[in-house]
This record gives C-alpha cells, structure tokens and sequence, in this order.
C-alpha cells in the first residue's frame, strides 16, 4: 500500500509503515494541483493541520481508503466528504493532551509575567526591571471554555497552582466539572464575567466559529486570554485592539484563523500579545504518540481490522473484534445473494442477530451487510464507512434485531430485504474453522458454500427437473462442483442452490427458463470474486 505523509511526523511514524512493508511518500507544503497529483495513487494519507484535505482530494483519489490525523483537531478534513467517497478519518486524540495542556499554561504564565517581552527586551541590551510588574495566577478565576481532554488536563495543572476553576462546556455534567474542581456555568457570559483568566479548549464547529467577539472580550475586562485550541473562535482584530487599548491585560495565542499567520495579522503587533507558532503539540513525546498511533490505526484498516478512533465509521473495541471478524464476508455475502434474489425495490433492509453473535456489538457487521446490499447498485466505493449513509440517502429503512435463539446454529445472521410487501431473507452461519454457509435462502434450509459462481433455481419439485437442469449445464460445458436442494413440501417448490466452476451463459439461462418446471433463475454474482 502507498501512504502519502502531508505534514512533518515524527520518524518512529514512518517506520511502522515501513517495518509492515508499505510505501511511504512524504510531500511536505503541497497544496493545489500538486496534491491532487500527489494523492492520485495513494492508498492513506497522514496529515496534521497543515494540509486541507477537500472534497477534491477524496474525488482525486480513488484508491484512498483512510485519511490519519495525526493529533487531534479535524476542522481541516472535509469529513462529510469522505464519508461520501467511503474513507475512513481516523485521528489520536490521547496523544497530545499532556503536551497542549502543558502549553496552555506556559502561556498563561508567558503572558501574566510578560516572559516573552522581558526576554526581548534583555536580549536587546536593557535591563528593564521596573517596567514589568506582572500577575500571580495563584487565587485568581480560571475559566475554562470547552472542558473535554485538554481543557480538564489544564484545569487539574492551574487548580494545583492556586486557582479558582470555573467552566463553560454545555456538553458535560456538573459532576464531571466538579470531579476537577470547577464550577459549571450556564454560559459564556457567566464564565467570562467571574474570570480573571480564560483558556479556550473547544474545537473549531459552526457553534464556536466567532464565539468571543468584542462583546465577550469586554465582560473579561482587566483579564487574560489563552487560546491554545483553534484559531476562529476568537475575533482576532477585537483581541487585538482589546489589548492594544488597555481593556485585557494580555494574550497569549497559539493558533490562527489562517495558518501560517499573515505577516500582517493585528495579533503580532501588539505587546502584550504572546504569539507562538502553533506549538502545543510540539514536543517530542506526543509527536511521537500521535505518528505511532495514527501509523497503527492506518495499518489496521489496510488489513480490515477495527480502526480505532474513527470519526466516520463503525469503531469497536480491539478485543472484541475477533468475534464478530468471521461474520463480516458471510454479512457481505448473504446481503448480496438478497438483494440479487429480490425482484422489487429495496425499502427496508433488517439485519438479524441469533445466538452467540447476538451478544457483541454488531454495528460494522450490519455496515457490512450493507455494503452487500448495495455494492451492485451505486456507482460509487460502498463499504462499511459510507453503507449507512448510501441507505439514508436512498430512504431505505435498516433495522437491526438480535435474538438468543438460532435453531441449531451456534450463531446466525440473516439479511432480509424487502419493498414493504414482498421480501427475501438469506441466513448464514460459520461452521468451526472458519467455514461460512448459506444456510437458509427464503425460508429454504440449503447448505451452501459461498463461493465461486452460484446459480439459484426455483423449480417444482417433481421427478427429472434436477436432472434436466444438470443435462442442460453440462452441454454448456459449465461443471457442476456442489449442489443443495431444499424444498418445503413434497410436489410443492423447491430452490437449489448450485455451486459452479464456469459462469453459465445467458443463452443456458434462457434455455433453461423455457422449461416450464423451472420457475426462476438467478446467477449469484459475489462481491470480490
Ligand atoms: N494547539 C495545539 O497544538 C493543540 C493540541 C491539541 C489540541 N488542540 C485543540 O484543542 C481543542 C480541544 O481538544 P480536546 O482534545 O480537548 O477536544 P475534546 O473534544 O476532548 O474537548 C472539546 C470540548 O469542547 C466542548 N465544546 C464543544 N462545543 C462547545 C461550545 N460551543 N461551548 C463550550 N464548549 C464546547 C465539548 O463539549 C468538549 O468537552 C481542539 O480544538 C483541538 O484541536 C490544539
Ligand atoms: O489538533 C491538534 O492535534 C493540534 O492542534 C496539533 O496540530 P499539529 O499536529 O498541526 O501541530
């Protein structure tokens, strides 16, 4: 596999690509044309958040099955698009957590203490003591906005410095607030008027796109801002003239609404605004975290295994995988025997669980029984990312129902697919090592492997008619490797299943068809075969 590396991380990242035997190309700045270009043969791609990855890019990458962020915020990735294209985004959401938290509050403290400045300053040959008197953090408010990993990292770090904690995140409870000392509020303006200082740990969403403008600016007044989350949510001219006039002490901002920062941003003019390069993650233990573990989960979807922090695909935890695992191509299978089965229009697909299966988590084998359903039917890549979607699109009902009792199957899963009145279901189960098997096909017990070319037939059960069908596929030189019939009642319908070495030519079919014993027939395509 080719992994396309956008942005710069961190060798040991590389290496595990290299030590499982893929291809890695690294094109650092690309953008435009050339990373279109560069995108067209790869497989993954891994990017930080110098790299937008577009709508374009999913379009000009047709091989692309996972993009890796590696770290955490997404707001670069059009996740919808990929989605679309069937592309899992995975991110490593643990691995800088301690490193932000950690410059969060070196810039509280570069900023309450001017460091910054001091340093220039002395640098410059000026011992400057009387002109910086500066504030302790010690017994002042702390709000922080946004109290999810990072936010309760930097919380738990400034409680222990001596600060009073209050926080505004209307997605957490109180008693989550409270297990790190703050005090929940109901809103930003309550955070804003009891804070000496405000730390911004949201991520970048319509909701807290220009969150604090100059009117929240005003209520911290005599205060201090850190923003080491997302450029956008803060006004950036308004921090700027807030400081510049005397309203906030200070500033200190990691991260731009346009990165690399203008030259000309407003923010680097003033004094008392401390800036660094988007730094929070830079150290060398979480770069080394977040490349390892994005590396992992991308080599993890290249073998089809779960992809841990996915944001746009079914995830499961690692150790329960192995179980539903076999289940996957027997979903696949059975999905897309149904639906090549059925007649009508699909308008509700049910996937049922019984036995043993029904006791894990089933939501990627249901995406994959999708995925069967609806691979022959879309022009685009359907898999378990975007098999969900591609039925909501198409107004198509999916339930999934699960139920102890298999008959005397260990495990059974079975896809039903119908137009609200006619329906068809196909079950199948796994033998032990790992032997998948059609089991039941609309209500007929059959045995049969799923595998090869499969021919479906529905016949009347009387004397001759399985003979006439072998005659007629042996004058067509088509072999037959196995073969199941089940019926429900003797003189009644049967429907066997064969198991064939050849494709059955469409004239066979026809000549089939014509004998009137023979009710319908139906050449199973499988999916990859
Ligand atoms: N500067 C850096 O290098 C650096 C490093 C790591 C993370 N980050 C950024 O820090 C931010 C936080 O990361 P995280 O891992 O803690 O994310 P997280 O998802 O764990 O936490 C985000 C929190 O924000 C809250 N939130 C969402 N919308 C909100 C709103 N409108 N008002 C108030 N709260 C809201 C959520 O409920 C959640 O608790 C992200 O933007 C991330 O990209 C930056
Ligand atoms: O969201 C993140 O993980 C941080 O902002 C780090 O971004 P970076 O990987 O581009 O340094």
């Amino acid at each position: 596999m080719k992994v396309l590396v956008t942005d710069p991380i961190a060798d040991a990242g590389l290496d595990r690509f290299r030590e499982a035997g893929h291809e890695v190309e690294t094109a650092y700045d690309v953008e435009g044309d050339a990373l279109l270009a560069a995108v067209e043969d790869a497989d993954a791609m891994v990017v930080r958040s110098g790299t937008e990855v577009t709508a374009e890019v999913f379009a000009a990458a047709p091989n692309l099955q996972i993009v890796g962020r590696a770290g955490i915020g997404v707001d670069n990735i059009d996740i919808e698009a990929a989605t679309e294209h069937g592309v899992i985004v995975a991110n490593a959401p643990q691995g800088n957590v301690r490193a932000a938290a950690e410059h969060s509050v070196a810039m509280a403290f570069a900023t309450a203490r001017s460091i910054p400045q001091a340093h220039n300053r002395l640098r410059d040959g000026e011992w400057a003591k009387g002109d910086f008197l500066g504030t302790e953090l010690n017994e002042k408010t702390l709000g922080v906005v946004g109290f999810g990993r990072v936010g309760q990292e930097v919380a738990r770090r400034l409680d222990a410095l001596g600060m009073d904690l209050v926080t505004y995140d209307p997605y957490i409870s109180e008693e989550r607030a409270e297990r790190f000392g703050a005090e929940l509020v109901d809103s930003l303006d309550d955070c804003l008027e009891q804070a000496d200082f405000i730390t911004i740990h949201t991520p970048l969403t319509d909701e807290t796109e220009n969150m604090i403008g100059e009117e929240e600016i005003a209520q911290l007044e005599g205060g201090y801002v850190v923003n080491c989350a997302r450029g956008g949510i803060i006004d950036e001219p308004a921090l700027a003239e807030a400081v510049e006039d005397g309203l906030l002490k200070g500033a200190a901002i990691d991260v731009f609404a346009d990165e690399p920062v203008d030259p000309d941003n407003p923010l680097l003019d003033v004094d008392d605004v401390v800036v660094t390069p988007h730094l929070g993650a830079s150290t060398e233990a979480a770069q080394e975290h977040v490349a390892t573990s994005t590396a992992d989960q991308i080599i993890a979807a290249f073998n089809g295994e779960p992809v841990i922090n996915a944001l746009n695909a079914p995830s499961m935890d690692e150790s329960a995988f192995p179980a539903v695992e076999p289940y996957l191509d027997l979903a696949d299978t059975a999905g897309t025997i149904a639906v090549q089965l059925f007649d009508g229009h699909v308008s509700d697909v049910e996937v049922t669980y019984a036995g043993d299966i029904a006791d894990h988590d089933t939501e990627i084998v249901t995406a994959t029984a999708l995925k069967g359903v609806f691979e022959r039917a879309v022009e685009t890549q359907v898999n378990a990312v975007n098999a969900e979607r591609i039925a909501e699109e198409r107004g198509i009902d999916v339930t999934e129902s699960k139920t102890s009792s298999a008959e005397d199957f260990q495990s059974l899963i079975t896809v039903t697919v119908s137009d609200g009145e006619e329906s068809i279901s196909v079950s199948g189960t796994q033998f032990a090592g790992n032997d998948a098997r059609i089991v039941r096909i609309d209500g007929y017990r059959v045995d049969a492997v799923p595998h090869g070319h499969m021919l479906v037939a529905r016949n009347e059960d009387v004397p001759g008619v399985i003979g006439f069908i072998g005659t007629v596929l042996g004058e067509a030189d088509v072999n037959i490797a196995g073969m199941f019939n089940g019926r429900e009642t003797i003189g009644g319908e049967a429907l066997t299943v064969y198991n064939l070495d050849d494709p059955v030519p469409e004239e066979t079919v026809e000549r089939l068809l014509d004998d009137e014993r023979v009710i319908d027939i139906t050449q199973i395509q499988l999916n990859g075969q």
